[in-house]
């Protein structure tokens, strides 16, 4: 059996006029370990469907089972990383790192060390006792993965997470992420609309598209080691998704002789 399955979900939203299929009779199964990244344009259902799988929202009909298991309730076992960090301004970097640790109930000594261990691990160990509006935007959501790695969840839920950072910024952290994650062997469900970010990450791109949600299907990155955003076998791939999307343009070519 798979660690999370996903069977036959449909989320339907009671509308005026007529209900809402935000997700129409998805399924996937995802094994532990796995990056799985849900890419898709707006609208094609990508929250709906991790806020169900987070414990946020119940499908309409289908199940979900993490380990067997309906998902019910958000669990301090999986941790939620959303596009706005969502840190406490008023706490410092190495105090919203304990955050979580607090509620595991963890001796102040042994939540410090942990609290120092998770930000050395993202590169501001330095940063402890700054606060986060002295911080950039990706440095803040650097602090944010921290926190989330410092209760060693089972599973990383992330929604956009790099939505607002610059480019630069975005290919760094990503670099970053795919490689703490997968040393760390998390199991990881990544939102994006971000074709390249998918290819980076993911060890398979679940493909959605809209009206109704759906997965369109599922593609396995064959990629292994750091991923060179130029290489020949990475281009492979993200063409690949763009043919899934039909976004490639037709082969208009006229030929005479
Ligand atoms: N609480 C709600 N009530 C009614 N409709 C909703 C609700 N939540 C989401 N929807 C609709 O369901 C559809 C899917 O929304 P969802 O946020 O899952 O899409 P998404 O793929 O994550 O989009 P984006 O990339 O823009 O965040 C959208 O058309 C949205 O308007």
């Amino acid at each position: 059996m798979s660690y999370i399955t996903i069977e036959d979900v449909s989320r339907v939203y009671p509308k005026k006029g007529g209900d809402f299929t935000a997700l129409d009779h998805v399924s996937l199964t995802i094994e532990r370990g796995e990056f799985i990244c849900l890419l898709g344009p707006s609208g094609c259902g990508k929250s709906t469907l991790l806020s169900i799988l987070a414990g946020f929202d119940r499908p309409t009909s289908g199940s979900a089972k993490i380990d067997g298991e309906t998902i019910e309730a958000p669990s301090i076992r999986r941790v939620t990383i959303f596009q706005n960090y969502g840190l406490l301004p008023w706490r410092t970097v190495g105090k919203n790192v304990e955050l979580g640790l607090e509620s595991l109930q963890l001796p102040r000594e042994e939540r410090e060390e942990k609290a120092r261990r998770y930000l050395k691990l993202v590169g501001l160990e330095s940063f402890f006792d700054h606060y986060p509006a002295e911080l950039s935007g990706g440095m803040q959501q650097r602090v944010a993965i921290a926190r989330a790695l410092a209760v060693d969840p089972d599973i990383l839920f992330m929604d956009e997470p790099f939505a607002a950072l610059d480019a630069i910024t975005r290919m760094k952290l990503q670099d970053e992420i795919s490689a703490i994650c997968r040393e760390q062997k998390k199991t990881i469900i990544f939102v994006t609309h971000d074709i390249d970010e998918a290819v980076v990450l993911a060890d398979r791109i679940a493909i959605m598209t809209p009206n109704p949600g759906k997965i369109k299907t599922v593609l396995p990155v064959d990629l292994h080691g750091r991923r060179d955003r130029t290489s020949p076998d990475f281009l492979h791939i993200r063409d690949r998704v763009f043919t899934a999307f039909s976004l490639k343009p037709e082969d208009k070519t006229e030929y005479y002789i």
